[in-house]
C-alpha cells in the first residue's frame, strides 16, 4: 500500500450466519453436524482505495452493506474474506453509543474511549474541557451514560471522535440523530477536520451533505459497489435507484426506451417517428392535448447527468421562458420565469406528479417543487395525451450558473421519466449581494436622538 493511500480494501466479503429461530443457534452448538444457519453475504468482493485526505461519501439503500463496510474499516468487525489495510489512527462514530459503557459516567467514558483511540491520560485531560463543551450536556457529564437520551449519547460520542484528532474519521449517519443546531456544529467540525487533511468516510442518506462535503462517492447495492465517481453523479444514481425497481434503472437512456438528448442538439428526439408535429401554444398553466412547440427546444439543453424511469410517461420537451413566451437561458435575477414541461403519456396514468428542481453546479438543490405539493392531487392522463405543465417562478437566484432537473413520477415516487440537470441556465445580477439567493433587502438607517441613547445607558 502506497503512502498516499489511507484505506485499502481488497476483495472484502462478509458473510453473516442467519438463523430462522434463535433456538436454532443453540441447536447448532449441540449438534454441529446439523447446520441450522443460512449464509447471508452482506458484502461481496469489495475493492476500494481511499486516499489520504480524501472525503468519501457512501450512499445506498437500507441493508446495502454500508455499516458493515465501515465496521470492517474501523476494525470492529472481521471480514470473512479479503484484506484490509488502514494507514492511520481511526476514530469511528458508528452505531449510537457503541463503545460507551452505560454504567460509566460521561467523564469516565471520555477517558475510556480516549484511551481506546490511542491517547495518553495526559492528552485526554488536556482535551477533556473541549470535549465536554462540544457535547453540551452540562452536569450530565458526571452521570452514568445509561441515564442519557439518545441525542445526548450522540453528542458525547461525536464530541469524543471529532476532538481527538483522528487521521481517519468514520461517520455513520451520526447527523440524523441530533437537533438542527447540533447537526450544523457537527458539519462544521467535520469540515474543519477535512481542511486539516483528515481522511473521512461519510455515510449519509442526505445527498446534499454528500455533495457538499465529499470529493468522491460510492453507491452500494446488495453488498457490492455499484458505482464510484463524482458525488453529484453517484447521488443522482442513488435517487434513481430509490425511485425504481432495481439498479438497471439508470442504464444510459438510449439503451432503454428514451430519446437521446445530445449536447447542443436543438431537437431532443432521436427518432423522427417519435417527433410530434410542431405548433400549438400554451395558455393554461396545465393543459392536455395541446401540441407543444418542439422547434424551440434547447440552447441550454444537454445530456441529462442521469435519466431513468419506467417509461409510462415521457418528458418530451422542457424550456424556460419569460412571461412573454420568449425562451431564455440567461436572465436577470428577479425575472418571472415559466418552466414549461411537455409530457407524453405512453399508457393511461392515474397518479402522475411532475416536478422540478433547480440546483447549483455542486448539485445542491436550491428549490424544488412538484404538481402534487402545489395542487394536492395527482394528474390523470390517458394514453397518447400530451400534457404541458408550466411552473411560474419568480426567480430570485443570485448570479451564477444553475441546472434544471425535471421529473415525472408516481405519487409514491416511482420514476416514470426523470432527467437530472437537463437544462443549464445563467442568472446575472446587477445588484450587489452575496450568497445563493437575492432576497433583495432594503436598508434604512437613522441616528437615534442623543437623549434616547443617554436614557438607555
Ligand atoms: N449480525 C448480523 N447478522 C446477520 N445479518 C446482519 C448482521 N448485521 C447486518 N446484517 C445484514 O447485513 C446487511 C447489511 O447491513 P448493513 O447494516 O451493513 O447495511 P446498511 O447499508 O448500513 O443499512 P442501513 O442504512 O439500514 O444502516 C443487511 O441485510 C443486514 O440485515
Amino acid at each position: 500500500m502506497t503512502e498516499s493511500v489511507a484505506i485499502s480494501l481488497r476483495q472484502i466479503s462478509k458473510c453473516y450466519r442467519r438463523y430462522t429461530h434463535p433456538v436454532d443457534r443453540l441447536r447448532e452448538l449441540l449438534l454441529p453436524e446439523r447446520v441450522q444457519a443460512k449464509e447471508f453475504w452482506a458484502l461481496r468482493d469489495i475493492n476500494l482505495e481511499v486516499f489520504q485526505g480524501e472525503t468519501l461519501g457512501i450512499v445506498g439503500q437500507n441493508g446495502s452493506g454500508k455499516s458493515t463496510l465501515l465496521q470492517i474499516v474501523a476494525g470492529t468487525l472481521t471480514p470473512s474474506a479479503g484484506e484490509v489495510h488502514v494507514n492511520g489512527r481511526v476514530s469511528a462514530l458508528l452505531e449510537l453509543g457503541s463503545g460507551f459503557n452505560p454504567e460509566f459516567t460521561g467523564r469516565q467514558n471520555v477517558f475510556f474511549n480516549g484511551r481506546i483511540l490511542g491517547l495518553s491520560q495526559k492528552e485526554i485531560e488536556a482535551k477533556f474541557d473541549t470535549i465536554a463543551a462540544f457535547a453540551e450536556i452540562g452536569d450530565f457529564i458526571e452521570q452514568p451514560v445509561k441515564t442519557y437520551s439518545s441525542g445526548m449519547i450522540m453528542r458525547l460520542a461525536f464530541a469524543v471522535v471529532a476532538n481527538t484528532e483522528p487521521s481517519i474519521l468514520i461517520v455513520d449517519e451520526a447527523l440524523a440523530v441530533g437537533d438542527a443546531r447540533f447537526q450544523a456544529r457537527c458539519m462544521k467540525r467535520i469540515r474543519q477536520l477535512k481542511e486539516q487533511g483528515t481522511t473521512i468516510l461519510f455515510v449519509s442518506h442526505d445527498s446534499s451533505s454528500v455533495k457538499m462535503l465529499c470529493e468522491r462517492a460510492v453507491l452500494m447495492n446488495h453488498g457490492c459497489i455499484l458505482e464510484s465517481g463524482s458525488p453529484k453523479e453517484v447521488t443522482n444514481h442513488y435517487i434513481a435507484l430509490l425511485s425504481s425497481d432495481g439498479p438497471e434503472a439508470f442504464l444510459p437512456i438510449s439503451e432503454k426506451f428514451m430519446p437521446v438528448i445530445a449536447a447542443g442538439n436543438e431537437d431532443i428526439y432521436e427518432n423522427s417517428l417519435d417527433r410530434p408535429r410542431s405548433g400549438g401554444t400554451v395558455t393554461d398553466t396545465m393543459s392536455t392535448n395541446a401540441e407543444p412547440n418542439f422547434e424551440s427546444i434547447a440552447l441550454g439543453t444537454r445530456d441529462p447527468s442521469c435519466r431513468h424511469g419506467v417509461g409510462i410517461a415521457k418528458i418530451s420537451a422542457v424550456k424556460i421562458m419569460n412571461l412573454q413566451g420568449q425562451e431564455l437561458i440567461k436572465f436577470e435575477t428577479g425575472t418571472a420565469i415559466s418552466i414549461e414541461i411537455s409530457i407524453l403519456a405512453n399508457e393511461d396514468i392515474l397518479d402522475l406528479v411532475v416536478g422540478i428542481s433547480i440546483r447549483n453546479l455542486v448539485g445542491l438543490v436550491l428549490y424544488g417543487t412538484n404538481t402534487f405539493l402545489i395542487h394536492r392531487e395527482p394528474l390523470v392522463l390517458t394514453r397518447g395525451q400530451h400534457l404541458i405543465v408550466s411552473f411560474k417562478v419568480p426567480c430570485h437566484l443570485n448570479r451564477g450558473v444553475y441546472t434544471l432537473t425535471v421529473a415525472a413520477h408516481s405519487e409514491e415516487g416511482l420514476s416514470y421519466d426523470w432527467a437530472d440537470e437537463l437544462l443549464v441556465f445563467e442568472v446575472f445580477n446587477s445588484g450587489k449581494c452575496d450568497g445563493l439567493i437575492d432576497l433583495q433587502a432594503k436598508t434604512e438607517s437613522c441616528i437615534e436622538p442623543t437623549t434616547e441613547l443617554l436614557r438607555q445607558i
